[in-house]
């Protein structure tokens, strides 16, 4: 039958197996298939040679999946003798082949990915009739899934070519390689399987991961990738394939990572490092701007190998505290875990010796439930209740985590606390029901603005007024220069001693926002709310390192006025405060709640479940990171200050100045505060002052990186304080609550401060 093959016939099978070989499979590998598929198509030669003899190349890997790839002497001889088809495989069918419309042939690379397929769609003779038929039926299905997986990783594949000479667009490739997986509907979910493949290895992990956002880069068939010595034979054209990374660490703690590619072993010798880096940085990452002078891949690897030991450490971290605390799992000698395991243990003693035991079934919960909750998310701690992420960082390593929390945006009601937030109680003065879009635009204030003496509290640009916050920071100093009211009964003092109360000590008049809300006619874009949509600025809870444990800062820099958050934490009664209060000094912890106190004064008398605060040591948001900074000395306090030898002549008679004749008497420029954050009562959902948020804005322009800091207003000296305070440690010149020093050197002062 060969030698009565046209010559054309001849031809067009030399022809096909000259384009296997530029796919690197070899005559011996091709010609039986060959065969094979020109007996069950007929001789039909279009149907092989279409689409660039996709059918055939498509053939030879499912042969070799199944076993089927090296032939038998008799089929090559046969091949190559008569060069015709042999009918000994006519039990597969056209169908068996046939497939819908699809890109051309695959690189070489696909035969790495063949070995995994399962499909066997050329049967052998010696199975049973049942088990082909059975083969068959879905072979169609099965060859399109085949078909779809084998084009798969051309399409994720990564070419690396030479440099173009001009400068290389990152956007645009970024978009063609997005562009790639919205059009191949395989392609997400072969991505999303890559990125799940986790195998355990014995106490350790192995992650491999396909990286998809590696942007395709023209390419020269020189270059050359690491061999790991197993490759097929890809003959010269070195694609690289896309990037296989795999992450393992060991049990003895080793944590590694390897890129692999194929490569032809006998045109490879692996380069120094050194040379790879120079090469990948002069290539790919020298035309690109953004980078810094000092970049290095080398120190980009770095990098890579530190996120994933700290994300795999704070993993193990966190993985290691649930496990003790259910009672499995084995703990590490990590230091951190130690610490932590430490004061979890402390916790739970004094709960079960003097906490838990004497507290109310509510405190138990909660103490239960900090003792629990340690899963803070480091990418973001308000796991997405925040519109914006806030990450967590520790650049010294030592506590691991912030206290154990929940996260809330809002205020939430802890138990007795009694929050009227009933529409009904919003009248016709208490919102602008007739105004429409951003009431700043309006030609008129609205009502809303009557709180705040007809002006809105806002800028256009949505900043509060600088003398708005000048105000508010005036009255935390200098509470003496401003009115006070004084309850009847103060129900403050009532709840620290129901018998015998101690009188009144005094409630500022403090100036309040008013924000539109929901009965107002405006949009939520309105520039009368912002504290309502939330925060906005980038933030991070960092480790401060300089004992005060964690703090905020910004990652922006800030103008005076910017929102940076509320403080957001649990409702309470003053009693309830004062219970919890005395259950935190008896386990050791300080916590700073604030009281809402600011509309006692409007309130007339009020019962002891009526005088509300805000706890968020429990339930909070980022606001309860925002340490103290001592903003000024008080009168009787200040001397102490200066005797710190770094503090110079000219600050201590600014200093003294401004203390002696007070805030109000002295331009903008003199008002020294250390601490940069103001706290804002803000009046959103009840029109009374009975309860109201509280806002925290910059009180002057903050550098980006800075930590956010804000007075706490506590008394230092105060002797009859009824919570058990820190040492302050905020580093401030005007620090109140630093442990003095210089006895000697104060009395100086003072005396000369006398005369
Ligand atoms: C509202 S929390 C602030 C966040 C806190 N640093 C943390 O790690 O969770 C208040 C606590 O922080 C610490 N702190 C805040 N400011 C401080 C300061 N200036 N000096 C010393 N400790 C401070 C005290 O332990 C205080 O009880």
């Amino acid at each position: 039958m060969g030698s009565s093959r046209p010559s054309e016939w001849k031809k067009r099978a030399q022809q096909a197996v000259k384009a296997m070989k530029s796919l690197g499979i070899s005559s011996k590998q091709s010609g039986p298939v060959l065969k094979r598929l020109l007996n069950v198509f007929d001789d039909n030669w279009a149907l092989i040679e279409d689409e660039n003899y996709r059918v055939l190349a498509d053939a030879i890997l499912d042969a070799q999946a199944n076993g089927n790839g090296d032939p038998e002497p008799e089929e090559i001889d046969a091949f190559s003798a008569e060069g015709g088809p042999s009918t000994s495989l006519a039990a597969a069918t056209r169908e068996d082949y046939l497939c819908p419309p699809s890109p051309p042939p695959p690189s070489p690379r696909a035969e790495q990915h063949a070995t995994a397929r399962e499909l066997a769609i050329s049967p052998r003779a010696d199975s049973p009739p049942q088990a082909r038929a059975s083969t068959r039926a879905p072979a169609k299905k099965r060859r399109k899934q085949t078909i779809d997986a084998y084009l798969q990783p051309v399409e994720e594949a990564v070419f690396l070519r030479e440099p173009k000479p001009e400068p290389v667009d990152m956007d645009s490739r970024c978009q063609d390689v997005q562009r790639g997986e919205a059009s191949n509907p395989g392609f997400q979910e072969q991505s999303d399987r890559n990125h799940r493949k986790i195998s355990g290895t014995r106490n350790g992990t192995v992650q491999r991961c396909r990286n998809m956002e590696i942007p395709t880069l023209s390419v020269e068939p020189r270059i050359n990738m690491l061999n790991n010595g197993t490759s097929s034979g890809a003959g010269n054209v070195q694609e690289a394939p896309g990037l296989d990374i795999d992450v393992a660490s060991s049990a003895t703690g080793e944590v590694k990572m390897s890129l692999k590619c194929s490569v032809d072993p006998s045109k490879f010798r692996m380069p120094a490092l050194e040379a790879v880096f120079k090469m990948v940085e002069d290539k790919c990452l020298g035309s690109c701007k953004a980078l810094p002078p000092d970049f290095s891949v080398g120190r980009l690897m770095t990098e890579i190998c530190q996120c994933v030991l700290q994300l795999g450490t704070e993993h193990a971290l966190e993985h290691n505290t649930q496990s003790d605390i259910v009672g499995n799992g084995s703990r590490s000698e990590d230091d951190g875990n130690r610490k932590q395991k430490a004061a979890e243990e402390s916790l739970v003693s004094n709960g079960s010796e003097s906490g838990l035991v004497n507290s109310t079934p509510a405190q138990q919960q909660h103490l239960a439930l900090s003792i629990l909750k340690t899963n803070h998310d480091v990418m973001d701690i308000s796991k997405g209740e925040e519109e914006i992420r806030i990450s967590i960082v520790n650049e010294f390593g030592s506590e691991k985590f912030p206290p154990s929390f929940y996260y809330i945006p809002q205020n939430v009601v802890f138990q007795n606390a009694l929050v009227d937030m009933s529409l009904a109680k919003i009248g016709g003065e208490d919102c602008c029901a007739d105004c429409f879009g951003n009431c700043l635009s309006a030609p008129e204030p609205c009502p809303c603005a009557r709180e705040t003496g007809g002006e809105y509290a806002y800028t256009p640009e949505g900043l509060l007024r600088p003398a708005f916050i000048d105000e508010c920071v005036s009255a935390n100093l200098f509470p003496a220069e401003h009115q006070k009211v004084f309850c009847e009964t103060c129900p403050l003092e009532r709840s620290r001693n129901k018998a015998s109360p101690e009188p009144c000590r005094g409630h500022l008049a403090r100036k309040f926002i008013k924000e539109c809300w929901n009965k107002c006619g405006c949009n939520m874009q309105c520039g009368n709310r912002v504290v309502q949509r939330g925060i906005t600025s980038n933030l991070k809870v960092f480790f401060t390192g300089e004992g005060t444990g964690w703090g905020l800062r910004t990652l922006d820099e800030l103008p005076k006025g910017s929102f940076i958050c509320e403080y957001a934490g649990e409702i309470l009664t003053s009693a309830e405060l004062h219970e919890r209060a005395v259950q935190n000094m008896q386990n050791g912890t300080y916590v700073h709640p604030i009281i809402l106190d600011a509309g006692l004064s409007s309130e007339g008398l009020l019962k002891d479940k009526e005088a509300l605060c805000l706890d968020g040591t429990f339930y909070g948001n980022v606001g309860r990171f925002i340490n103290h900074r001592c903003a000024l000395a008080r009168c009787g306090h200040f001397y102490d200050v200066f005797l710190n030898d770094s503090i110079k002549d000219e600050d201590y008679n600014i200093s003294c100045q401004f203390i002696i004749s007070g805030w109000n008497n002295h331009p903008p420029s003199f008002r020294c505060c250390d601490a940069n954050l103001a706290v804002v009562p803000v009046e959103v959902e009840t029109p009374d002052h009975h309860y109201y948020h509280l806002a925290f804005f910059t009180s002057k322009k903050v550098e980006a990186f800075e930590e956010l800091t804000w007075d706490y207003g506590i008394d230092f000296e105060d002797k009859n304080r009824h919570v058990k305070t820190f040492e302050c440690l905020c580093g401030s010149r005007y620090c109140r609550g630093r442990r003095r020093r210089h006895p000697r050197k104060r009395s100086i002062v003072a005396a000369a401060a006398a005369e």
